[in-house]
């Protein structure tokens, strides 16, 4: 089926994700209490959240999907206050749901939800967290097992959404730099709708092991121009956050800042910066929170899932492009919707 007339399956991933959605909920009503607490008044989000001991990555999770819910809202002082329908989830008020509610308030996914809420994350991860690698811990990722389970695990998405990434990126004879690209599809893609340019594919070893079966089908797909793809792409093995990466025309970021604290965001949009030719362009593909933190909640129910499995979280635009401008680039405004909730953003090396 051509791209253009392909479906958008994003009603599975909504509902997929909806359950870390429930969680919240739940979390916030029963356990921290938020509605019982703004029934006092309004507080800004930073009151808001010290008052319930939730650092920066929780209150950003949680508060946008509450919002995102229609439970609570933003006032003309951007203090977040109760919505008409969240009053229905305050104790003191009759009727009330949250008798109803509370039936669900024990389950173990709620459970678990608050304590990575209040913890910021699981009490322990011995085995290291989902598509992370940082300094010397454990890393799924390095595990040739888990890291097969892993990449294969998103190699669906990547064919679905691959090519309509390929067909909204420049057009160039360049070099294409993809950051921790897990499957490779995107490049292998892009590789095959510019026929003389050349790409690196930049990931863990053992993610590039299972890439290199991958592209291998690829190539012999026989879709006119594959065989050529192998003999255009790099795979190099390395670590993006302490790594030289290669000079590059072209550098994509696909489902990789959302797995990220905003530090750690903001020192990869430098390190991307730097590898940028004059001209040359970042693009980011993930589902974004508006700039006004309040949705949407396709992307708020995602960032929940993050959350529990990742260090990062969704983030807005606004917040890519701050990280982008203070690494000397030039964010562009117009967005590109794919699928699956996804879009496009890209920042310019002027
Ligand atoms: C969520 S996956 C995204 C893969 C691909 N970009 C996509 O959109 O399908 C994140 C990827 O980041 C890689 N990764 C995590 N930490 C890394 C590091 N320090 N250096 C290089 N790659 C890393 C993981 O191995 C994984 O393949």
């Amino acid at each position: 089926m051509s791209i253009l007339h392909q479906p958008d399956p994003a009603p599975i991933t909504r509902q997929l994700r909806a359950m870390f959605g429930s969680r919240l909920l739940l979390a916030a009503v029963h356990h921290l209490n938020v509605f019982d607490l703004l029934s006092a008044g309004p507080l800004s989000l930073t009151d808001l959240s010290q008052q319930l001991r939730l650092a920066e990555r929780p209150a950003m999770v949680l508060f946008p999907a509450l919002c995102a819910m229609q439970l609570l809202r933003y006032d003309k002082q951007n203090r977040l206050t109760i919505s008409e329908l969240g009053h229905y989830l305050v104790q003191d008020q009759t009727p009330n749901l949250t008798g109803y509610t509370g039936l669900e308030k024990d389950d173990p996914g709620v459970v678990d939800m608050v304590q990575r809420l209040l913890h910021d994350g699981p009490l322990e991860s011995p085995q290291g967290i989902s598509f992370v690698k940082e300094g010397d811990g454990p890393s799924p990722m390095d595990d040739p097992e888990s890291a097969r389970m892993f990449t294969l695990g998103l190699a669906g998405r990547a064919r679905l959404l691959a090519p309509i990434v390929a067909a909204n990126l420049p057009k160039h004879n360049g070099h294409l730099l993809d950051v921790a690209g897990g499957t490779g599809y995107y490049t292998y893609e892009w590789l095959l709708v510019n026929p003389a340019a050349t790409a690196t594919l930049l990931d863990r070893p053992a993610v590039l092991t299972v890439a290199a079966e991958l592209l291998d089908g690829f190539a012999r797909s026989g879709r006119p121009g594959a065989d050529t793809v192998p003999n255009r792409v790099t795979l190099l093995p390395g670590d993006m956050l302490t790594d030289d990466l290669p000079q590059t025309d072209l550098l994509l970021a696909g489902s990789l800042f959302h797995d990220w604290p905003t530090a750690t965001c903001r020192q990869l949009a430098r390190r991307f910066a730097a590898a940028l030719r004059p001209s040359g362009e970042i693009w980011v593909h993930d589902s974004f929170l508006n700039d006004t933190l309040d949705g949407p909640l396709a992307t708020t129910d995602y960032s929940a899932q993050l959350f529990c499995v990742t260090k990062g979280r969704c983030y807005s635009r606004a917040e890519h492009h701050r990280w982008f401008t203070d690494a000397g680039l030039t964010p562009m405004q117009a967005a590109i919707p794919t699928q699956l909730d996804y879009g496009l953003i890209h920042a310019r090396k002027l």
